[in-house]
């Protein structure tokens, strides 16, 4: 079996990192990235740099593959250059890789298990273009910020719930960041914290993945999730129908200087959500004014929109909450709303007050604001993948952070101006042309 990363960003290469520390030699660990020059920045790496407390420490043994290798094959021939060998030292010309039916095969090559740890808005794009490589054996983990994603992929690319691919979702505390722009496998970890997990439920209902944690004949608080609830161990995990689950869900939980959580599938909702208002407040921010996360610590101005914007999404919260049995996705579409629709049209259908909603453990609005400065104070030299992304020109998380509050909020008849004025300044910020000053 191999395990594939996509997105090799700064958390990206934190998790490939781990996941070879964690992983015998004789599994492979593919980096696939988007393009030549990433993958020739890798070699020059000579593998992939984690520093920690100032000392650094490189981790080989990772194959390359390149997303895009045909558009890269014919640049190459045209300019008559040499590529990147996926796996051999020494570099070869492009003449040499591209006809062997070895390079075409691996990239015709199924794949068994893949993190993907790219940004929210590029990921749908990528399906479409990788989907003939997963089958109903393969496993899926999402790892970022926002949410929406999954939901968006059962959509438009894995429908039929017959071929879909297994899914695992993340989150992570953890932060990282380039050590320099122009050494972008050299990753700094700047703020240690958990890798949290969940495996979405069996959508052909075969299988409960979480049954030991209803297990009546042990104690409750005894009660654990099981690997052999997922599958049984054996030695090929391709041999099984969700054998690639259980060794993804075995190796996620391997990376122990990661603090891994598997957690219930129910449980990791509420971590979603706390990590999308945390999200949806620092980030946006921090890319309108232009600072780091720890700038917004203890000034009176954010502290007001921190609790304004609390406040909506406790709403939203509790209100959705209230309509589900254990928070398993909704899949229905939410409805889209015309820019100038007042929220106020989108009442409550039973006119009960916020108030009497049962809110979630953890996401009361007092809780949230606690968890965003706490935040904010851990990461406080971070600046935030939403400013790095203006900074670079490109189009930012903003639709999965503040867009999903917003359709929520929608869907459930609360209004989110705070929200909203956040959502549409970043919207305006990716497309204005900034003053030049003279
Ligand atoms: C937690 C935070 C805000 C850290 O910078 C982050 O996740 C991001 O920048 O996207």
């Amino acid at each position: 079996m191999r395990f594939h990363v996509l997105g090799i960003g700064p958390i990206g290469s934190l998790i490939a990192f781990h996941l070879r520390r964690t992983l015998p030699q004789s599994t492979p660990v593919t980096l696939v990235v988007k393009s030549k020059s990433r993958a020739r920045m890798i070699r020059a790496a000579d593998g992939i740099a984690i520093e920690t407390g100032g000392t650094s420490v490189v981790q080989k043994g990772f194959e390359v593959e390149i997303f895009e290798p045909l558009e890269e094959i014919v640049q190459d021939l045209v300019q008559g250059n040499t590529i990147l060998p996926f796996t051999s030292s020494k570099p070869k010309r492009v003449g040499e890789l591209a006809p062997t039916k070895e390079n075409m095969d691996n990239l015709n090559r199924p794949i068994d298990s893949l993190i993907v740890c790219t940004k929210a808005q590029t990921t749908t794009g990528i399906f479409k273009r990788l989907k003939r490589r997963f089958t109903p054996q393969s496993t899926i983990v999402l790892l970022q910020n926002g949410m929406g994603v999954y939901e968006q992929l059962v959509t438009d690319v894995f429908r039929n719930p017959l071929e879909r691919p297994q899914f695992v979702i993340a989150t992570t505390t953890h932060a990282a960041r380039a050590k320099s722009h122009g050494d972008i496998f050299h990753t700094i970890h700047i703020g240690h914290g958990e890798l949290v997990f969940g495996v979405v439920p069996d959508p052909l209902n075969k299988r409960d993945f979480e049954r030991s944690k209803d297990d009546p004949s042990v104690l409750i608080h005894e009660r654990t999730l099981s690997l052999d609830d997922i599958a049984p161990s054996s030695q090929n995990p391709t041999s099984h129908r969700y054998g690639t689950l259980r060794a993804t869900v075995a190796a996620l939980s391997g990376m122990v200087q990661l603090n891994p959580v598997w957690e219930t599938f129910s449980d990791l909702q509420i971590r979603l959500r706390k990590k999308l208002v945390i999200n949806a407040i620092v980030n946006p921010i921090t890319a309108l004014i232009g600072t780091s996360n720890g700038s917004l610590y203890g000034n009176e101005f954010v502290r007001h929109i921190i609790k304004a914007l609390c406040d909506e999404a406790c709403a939203i919260f509790a209100k959705e909450y209230a309509g589900t049995l254990n928070w398993v996705p909704n899949l229905s579409p939410t409805p889209e709303k015309d820019e100038d629709d007042s929220n106020s049209r989108y009442s409550d259908s039973n006119d009960t007050p916020i108030s009497e909603y049962s809110i979630p453990r953890g996401l009361h609005s007092e809780e949230l604001q606690r968890e965003v400065s706490r935040v904010i104070q851990r990461t406080s030299l971070n600046y935030s993948s939403m400013l790095v992304d203006t900074w670079k020109g490109r189009e930012t998380e903003v639709e999965y952070l503040n867009g999903h509050l917003r359709r929520m909020g929608r869907q459930y008849g609360i209004p989110t101006p705070t929200n909203d004025l956040l959502y549409n300044l970043i919207k305006f910020k990716e497309v204005a042309v900034p003053a030049v000053r003279f």
